[in-house]
């Protein structure tokens, strides 16, 4: 059997309308064991994007959470700041072959995703699509991400 995931998810207020669809997906999900909200309270919570990228992905980096969620505006926004947390890998996708390719070529843990940018649909599908895909530790992106790993270690990619 396939792993499941404990996910992390988050929004600020111009991502919270699609965050609260995806998390009860999430939390009806198999494939998914424990869905953690770092999230604004609601729509009218002021408290901006960083602050929420960074939560999830501490949790992630923390080992709480195997995968983070974010929504924003954009999805652009919340994967800047996830970014900064070091040993994150934050893409921002809005089609199933680039949340595909996320998972499988760039090893990345989180999943960033924009609600004035794609229908709320969408969204769901590729949701569905991201918990489809493992990264393969035999692959040949191994190296590949392993060289912005060294560059965080290192300042290098050698
Ligand atoms: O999309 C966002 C950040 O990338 C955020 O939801 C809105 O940010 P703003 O345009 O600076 O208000």
């Amino acid at each position: 059997m396939k792993s499941q995931f404990r996910v992390v998810i988050g929004s600020d207020e111009a991502g919270f309308a699609y965050k609260k669809v995806l998390k009860a997906d999430l939390e009806a999900d198999p494939r998914v064991s424990s869905v953690i909200d770092v999230a604004v309270g609601d729509d009218a919570d002021k408290t901006a994007y960083p602050s929420i990228g960074v939560a999830a992905a501490e949790k992630v980096v923390a080992g709480e959470a195997d995968r983070g969620l974010l929504l924003c505006g954009t999805g652009l926004g919340v994967a800047i700041s996830a970014n900064k947390v070091k040993g994150i890998r934050a893409v921002t996708a809005h089609d199933a072959y680039s949340v595909e390719r996320g998972v499988l070529s760039n090893n990345a843990q989180v999943l960033c995703m924009g609600q004035r940018v794609i229908g709320r649909e969408l969204t769901r599908k590729l949701t569905d699509e991201w918990l489809k895909h493992e990264f393969d530790p035999s692959s040949a992106s191994v190296a590949k991400v392993g060289a912005i790993t060294s560059y965080e270690d290192t300042d290098s990619c050698d």
